[in-house]
């Protein structure tokens, strides 16, 4: 058996005004899935993805990443994160952008570079090499974001609401993207609002709120346990049993 992407056992993270935005989470990702992550805003999706790439410290619990405690390199080093902010340097243009990244994770440059100009064409940034994040319209900046979490060639890409607020073109350009991604082995953790998207793209669907799992199964499955002819359905009936 191979090792699950995730396994998240017991997660607690309770912040430092007292508040408790993961409690008690367990979830098992296994290797090579395409899974969605659902839920109301405030339900703790952005905390659960900042605990396993390790920017937060967890309160209780453990989290694996392939078999490795998240906090250890090896695990960051497996995983890819593209961020709900378009957070890119200002100062740096496409090509620095994707460098900088690559040294950071440890690649020679000469590996970076090579890498560097392969993202950019499947991206279709090479024109825009020499440009920096402010100058990009908002698609290529965000077309740059996956390119950069791609860069070290991680395992496990963590896309936290990457089609938010993108016109459809884009979106279907980047679920384009996101599927070859997929079809090629990696593991996908998605974050959206879009139900939509969840029902299109993901093969296992997690509702979450107020920090706790409240169900876990693909979409056809979801619909059949909550008696409901779509997954909007399903989500409002889950939130509701919930509240
Ligand atoms: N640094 C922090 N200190 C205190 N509370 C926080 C902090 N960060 C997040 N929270 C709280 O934790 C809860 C979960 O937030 P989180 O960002 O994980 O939700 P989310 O599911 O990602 O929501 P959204 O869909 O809006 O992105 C929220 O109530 C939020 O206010």
């Amino acid at each position: 058996m191979p090792e699950p992407a995730l396994q998240i056992t017991q997660l607690t993270k309770r912040y430092d005004g007292g508040f408790l935005a993961l409690d008690g989470l367990d979830l098992t990702i296994p290797d090579g899935a395409f899974f969605g992550l659902l839920g109301p805003n405030g339900a703790g999706k952005t905390t659960l993805i900042s605990a396993v790439c390790n920017l937060i410290r967890v309160t209780g619990g453990e989290l694996r990443v392939f078999g490795e405690d998240h906090r250890t390199w090896e695990a960051r080093r497996l995983i890819g994160l593209a961020e709900q902010d378009v957070n890119l340097d200002r100062f740096l243009d496409v090509q620095e952008t994707l460098l900088f990244h690559g040294g950071y994770y440890g690649m020679s440059r000469a590996d970076a570079r090579r890498r560097a100009k392969e993202m950019m064409d499947v991206f279709d940034l090479r024109a825009k090499a020499g440009v920096r994040a402010p100058m990009l319209s908002g698609g290529m900046r965000r077309r740059l974001l996956l390119a950069r979490a791609l860069m070290h060639e991680p395992r496990l890409v963590i896309l936290d609401e990457p089609t938010a607020g993108v016109d459809f073109e884009l979106r279907v350009e980047l679920w384009r993207y996101i599927r070859r991604l997929h079809e090629g082995g990696t593991t996908i953790l998605l974050t959206t609002h879009y139900l939509e998207e969840a029902e299109e793209l993901c093969e296992e669907i997690a509702l979450i709120r107020g920090g706790q799992l409240l169900a876990r199964d693909s979409a056809d499955n979801l619909r059949s346990a909550f008696d409901a002819d779509t997954l909007a359905e399903v989500y409002v009936k889950a939130m509701a049993q919930a509240a």
